[in-house]
């Protein structure tokens, strides 16, 4: 399915990189079928010495030679791009978006009129080939090119078509969720390190107990909280800690986390 396709990216900072490395590991394409833009020249150095991906002069002539072009830019950033490139689209490339916030409208608006364009929200652990995507259909994209859209983030980890609608609540949950398990889980290290454990045992067992408990989610296919209730023992352990993260409010903490993120990329959307 990706054999011959040029595949451009305009900005290759955390989340670009994050791509291209799982592309790269994951997918049959090559570093020579991978091009990237971005203003940092410091940074188009590090890509291409890292993964021998090709560099391109400017935005406009990516745009033109590329069958699929990614724009990895910040939203803030998104309508210089669109500006940039839309005289250089006649061929029709495939645009992926992952920009939070920025619709297909907007999208659709800053680019020539029949552009096929999809919105997409992935996540970093795409590095790692365990990223989680969802990718919103545009208008003007064919079923073949969603194919390749959801083929490319299936390479990188799990990836679903949604309707539009979600992908601001995507964004507060899955796009920016892997921060607040590393805030959790640099939390409960530092919560061994404390307990007087060797910060590299805490390390391990803080890791191994969060992928052993994902597992047990997904191969039990049980309620979390009935796999929690295992582990809580009546007058035991568990039920003191669970007691103190109850007091702390820590459920509905994760919840306004995830709403303020979800309200933040509609906010971003607007701006
Ligand atoms: N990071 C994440 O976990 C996720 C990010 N996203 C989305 O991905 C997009 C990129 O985010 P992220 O990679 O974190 O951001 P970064 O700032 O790390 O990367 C953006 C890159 O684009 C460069 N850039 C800025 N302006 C231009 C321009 N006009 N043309 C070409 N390159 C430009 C930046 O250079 P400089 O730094 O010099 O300005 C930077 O290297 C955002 O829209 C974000 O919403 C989506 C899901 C997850
Ligand atoms: O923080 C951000 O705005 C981006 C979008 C999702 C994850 N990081």
């Amino acid at each position: 399915m990706f054999e011959s396709l040029h595949i451009g990216f305009i900005g290759g900072g955390n989340m670009g990189e994050a791509l291209i490395k799982g592309l790269l590991s994951a997918s049959p394409l090559l570093p020579d079928q991978i091009s990237i833009y971005d203003v940092s020249t410091t940074r188009m150095k590090y890509l291409e010495a890292t993964y021998k991906i090709r560099l391109s002069a400017n935005a406009a002539d990516l745009a033109a030679s590329s069958d699929v072009l990614i724009l990895a830019v910040k939203p803030q950033t998104m309508s210089e791009v669109l500006g940039g490139i839309q005289a250089h689209l006649s061929h029709r490339p495939l645009v992926i978006s992952i920009a939070a916030g920025i619709s297909l409208a907007v999208l659709s608006a800053g680019l020539p009129e029949g552009t096929p364009i999809v919105r997409v929200m992935p996540n970093t652990p795409a590095l790692v080939l365990q990223g989680a995507s969802t990718l919103a259909r545009g208008t003007h994209v064919t079923d073949q090119q969603m194919e390749v859209a959801l083929a490319f983030f299936q390479a990188v980890g799990k990836a679903i078509e949604v309707q539009e609608q979600w992908m601001d609540a995507v964004t507060g949950l899955s796009g920016s969720g892997p921060a607040y398990v590393l805030l959790i889980i640099e939390s409960l290290i530092d919560a061994g390190v404390l307990m007087g454990l060797p910060r590299q045992t805490a390390r391990e067992l803080t890791l191994q107990t969060l992928l052993g408990t994902v597992s047990m989610v997904q191969e039990t296919a049980k309620h979390p909280a009935a796999l929690k209730d295992l582990i809580t023992s009546p007058g035991g352990t568990t039920i003191r800690g669970l007691q103190v993260l109850e007091d702390r409010g820590v459920r509905g903490a994760l919840m306004e986390a995830v709403e303020a993120a979800t309200l933040r990329s509609r906010e971003l959307g607007r701006s």
